[in-house]
């Protein structure tokens, strides 16, 4: 469990983050939604500490974080992040960058000569297979596709075998066909590790169709918090507002349930693909 409390954060006089409260559970898929300015990244960059809160306290499985060297330490294990950008070592292979998600259990002499554990090895290659990737792991990471890196990027995430995920804007870069098939390996692989996922998208169909729950973000504030079923026009507009087109939210419907068909067939060839 994560506990985000009373969560605030200010660049100069602009509030970023008002007051933020959300509590996350063992394995949910939860979606912050809002649009660009909203606060999204923010959020996720309090919580992981690359941006220091300006009030509010975050508690990682009841102990409140504290600062210290140690507490930085675990939160780092705990929580591992997913970037738009995914950031692998181009000129490693696959399987080597996978293998980076091990590093902070790694002795600092066997981590420069990247020598790696058999065990390590062994989880790498089962991170690998949980997104398809497995038939590329000898394949150097800049001669994959960018569905395939960011496919990579969330082994490399998985291997640190964290209890959360942090996923800021995970396809912002990618087509829709390809978007899809990454939301849907990032939230069934983690689904099967029982991690907790804060996915923070700005494409309100996706977040319909692969968020459990919807954390609505406008402003720096949280304005709904709820299934993905109970976002209805007027929430939209509140995530939105100014956006005061009644017909948004039933055409995201409509292409989420078409859609929703399409990733199946599509995520069924690249698993076979994967297995060939
Ligand atoms: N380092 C910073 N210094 C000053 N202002 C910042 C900084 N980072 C973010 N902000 C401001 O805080 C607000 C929230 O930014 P944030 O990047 O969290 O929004 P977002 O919802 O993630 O947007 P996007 O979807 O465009 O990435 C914006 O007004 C932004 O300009």
């Amino acid at each position: 469990m994560i506990e985000i409390r009373g969560l605030a954060k200010s660049y100069g006089a602009h509030q970023a983050l008002k007051d933020v409260t959300l509590s996350i559970r063992p394995g949910e898929f939860v979606v912050v939604l809002g649009p660009s300015g909203a606060g999204k990244s923010t959020l996720l960059r309090c919580i992981n500490r690359l941006a220091q809160p300006t009030a509010g306290e975050i508690v990682v499985e009841g102990t409140p974080f504290r600062s210290s060297a140690r507490d930085l330490r675990l939160l780092r294990r705990n929580v591992a992040m997913i970037f738009q950008q995914h950031n692998l070592v181009k000129r490693l292979s696959v399987l080597k960058n996978v293998l980076v998600g091990r590093m902070a259990d790694l002795s600092p002499v066997l981590s420069c000569l990247q020598l790696f554990p058999e065990a390590d090895v062994k989880i790498a290659r089962h991170c690998l297979e949980q997104v398809a990737m497995s038939h590329k792991a000898d394949s150097r990471a800049d001669a994959l596709s960018g569905g395939e890196q960011q496919r990579v990027g969330i082994a490399r995430a998985l291997a640190q075998q964290p209890k959360f995920m942090l996923a800021d804007e995970p396809v912002a870069s990618l087509d829709p066909k390809t978007s899809r098939i990454v939301l849907s390996y990032l939230k069934q692989s983690c689904k099967e590790s029982n991690i907790a996922v804060l996915c923070n998208l700005h494409q309100i169909d996706y977040a319909l169709e692969f968020g459990e729950r919807i954390v609505g973000l406008s402003a720096g504030e949280v304005v709904y918090d709820g299934a993905p079923a109970g976002v209805s026009g007027d929430v939209i507009r509140r995530i939105y507002p100014g956006l005061d087109d009644p017909n948004v939210l039933d055409a995201a419907q409509r292409l989420t349930e078409r859609r929703r068909a399409a990733a199946e067939a599509v995520i069924a060839a690249a698993a076979a693909e994967g297995r060939a």
